[in-house]
């Protein structure tokens, strides 16, 4: 279990090579920034950057195998978890779907600033996105799990992966949809909180 920043950041550092570190410490410094202005994480989170919002985000990689396609993050707000995939493995393409307008800026203009040519915004609501596939599918916060997989569902294929944190609530967030979307998911113990899990499944979540 990651405990400290030191050791965070040290989880990132093992996920990508230098460049991607620079992008992902660049991001950091950004977001301390940006934070005075606009409320992209709450103001307490920020003196544990590295464990609350990078490493939680990173983590995610170890559940996806590196060739998938589309990698679609929903909610993405301030970046959590897309933006930070991106940064670590620029040969990924990473869709960021978000509606609120100064985050929409923000994930634009992160993009920009970071060199970013596999990451696209969709400044939208996910309700209003063109239907495509997706390799990967994440959302961190975004809403419960009934909501997502019925407003994601038309983006996921047999071969999809997904991969939502859901902190304290994974397990019983399964247990209340319904069994044809219960048998697609399993539960992981997240990285970065004894009480955090994460809902990895695999495929089709059909409506
Ligand atoms: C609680 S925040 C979580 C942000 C980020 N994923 C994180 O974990 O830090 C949820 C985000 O989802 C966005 N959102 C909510 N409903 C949405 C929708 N239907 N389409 C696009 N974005 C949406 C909100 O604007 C907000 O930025």
């Amino acid at each position: 279990m990651i405990a400290t920043e030191e050791q965070a950041r040290a989880f990132v550092a093992e996920r990508c090579d230098a460049a991607g570190m620079e992008r992902i410490e660049a991001l950091v410094a950004a977001l301390r920034s940006e934070n005075e202005r606009q409320n992209l994480v709450s103001k307490g989170s920020l003196g544990e950057v590295w464990q609350r919002h990078i490493a939680d985000s990173a983590q995610l990689l170890d559940h996806v195998s590196r060739e998938t396609g589309l990698w679609l993050d929903l909610g993405s707000g301030a970046g959590f978890p897309g933006l930070v995939v991106a940064a670590m493995q620029p040969e990924k393409p990473v869709l960021l779907v978000e509606s609120r307008r100064k985050r929409v800026e923000w994930l634009t203009d992160m993009v920009k600033a970071l060199k970013l040519e596999n990451c696209d915004v969709a400044g939208m609501r996910l309700e209003l996105l063109e239907a495509r596939e997706a390799g990967v599918i994440s959302a961190r916060a975004f809403a419960p799990l009934e909501k997502l997989l019925r407003l994601s569902a038309r983006f996921s294929t047999d071969t999809t992966t997904w991969v939502l944190p859901k902190g304290r609530s994974a397990a019983q967030e399964l247990q209340g949809v319904s069994r044809k979307w219960q048998k697609l998911f399993h539960v992981e113990q997240s990285v970065t909180s004894e009480e955090a899990a994460i809902l990895v499944g695999r495929g089709r979540a059909k409506t």
